[in-house]
């Protein structure tokens, strides 16, 4: 009989599916958090964060954004996202716990979350990097994913030569962007006509 292998026969005791790029690292665990572990997480993070409609500003009009967003932090850290100036909301227990798991993974101390609710398919995150000036550079970004599976896509800022990546974020994983990724590779969470549950992801980053 042929045994199916799951994700825990492949990557054991918690060890990270790495992810060989050119000119970054990408560490991706599966479900660090047990289904029913995430799918209390989800359910907590959408009621208990003040989730808020941004606007940018694109061609002279205002345009909300295909998602809700969240910004919490240690105080006195603000940070421009998109061209929004955004003040964190002081920390909570919830994420506190969050951010501990993130931080142990990745062997690195965070100071601010960006938390993104994708309510439907047609949310979504287009091409950038995480790679504004406030952000510590080459430090390691943790994004923490709860609720509906999502494709997450990098590109090669400058090597068109150089394949695209393809990730497929499930809930209850962590990937941890390493090294000179943001300085090299763009990512996006693409839209999508495909029905998808909702989903929230958590970036944990490091503000100078
Ligand atoms: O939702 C994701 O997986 C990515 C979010 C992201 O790239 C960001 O918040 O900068
Ligand atoms: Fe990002």
């Amino acid at each position: 009989m042929i045994k199916q292998l799951s994700l825990f026969d492949i990557y054991p005791n918690g060890s990270p599916e790495e992810i060989i790029i050119s000119d970054g690292h990408l560490q991706l665990y599966h479900s660090i958090f047990s289904d029913v572990e995430a799918s209390r997480y989800y359910d907590r993070l959408e009621k208990e964060i003040c989730w808020q409609q941004d606007s940018i500003i694109l061609f002279g009009k205002s345009q909300p954004l295909p998602r809700l967003t969240a910004w919490y932090g240690d105080p006195e850290r603000s940070y421009t996202y998109s061209g929004i100036a955004m003040e964190p909301t002081p920390w909570i227990p919830l994420l506190q716990t969050i951010k501990t798991k993130a931080e142990t993974l990745a062997k690195a101390t965070f100071n601010s979350v960006l938390l993104n609710f994708y309510r439907t398919g047609t949310d979504g995150v287009s091409w950038h990097a995480d790679d504004e000036p406030e952000l510590k550079k080459n430090y390691p970004i943790a994004s923490v994913s709860f609720g509906g599976t999502r494709r997450f896509l990098l590109k090669h800022k400058t090597d068109p030569t150089i394949e695209k990546v393809e990730l497929i974020l499930t809930s209850g994983s962590i990937l941890l962007m390493l090294g000179t990724t943001q300085e090299y590779w763009l990512h996006q969470v693409p839209k999508t006509k495909k029905f998808v549950e909702p989903r929230i992801n958590l970036t944990f980053r490091f503000i100078q």
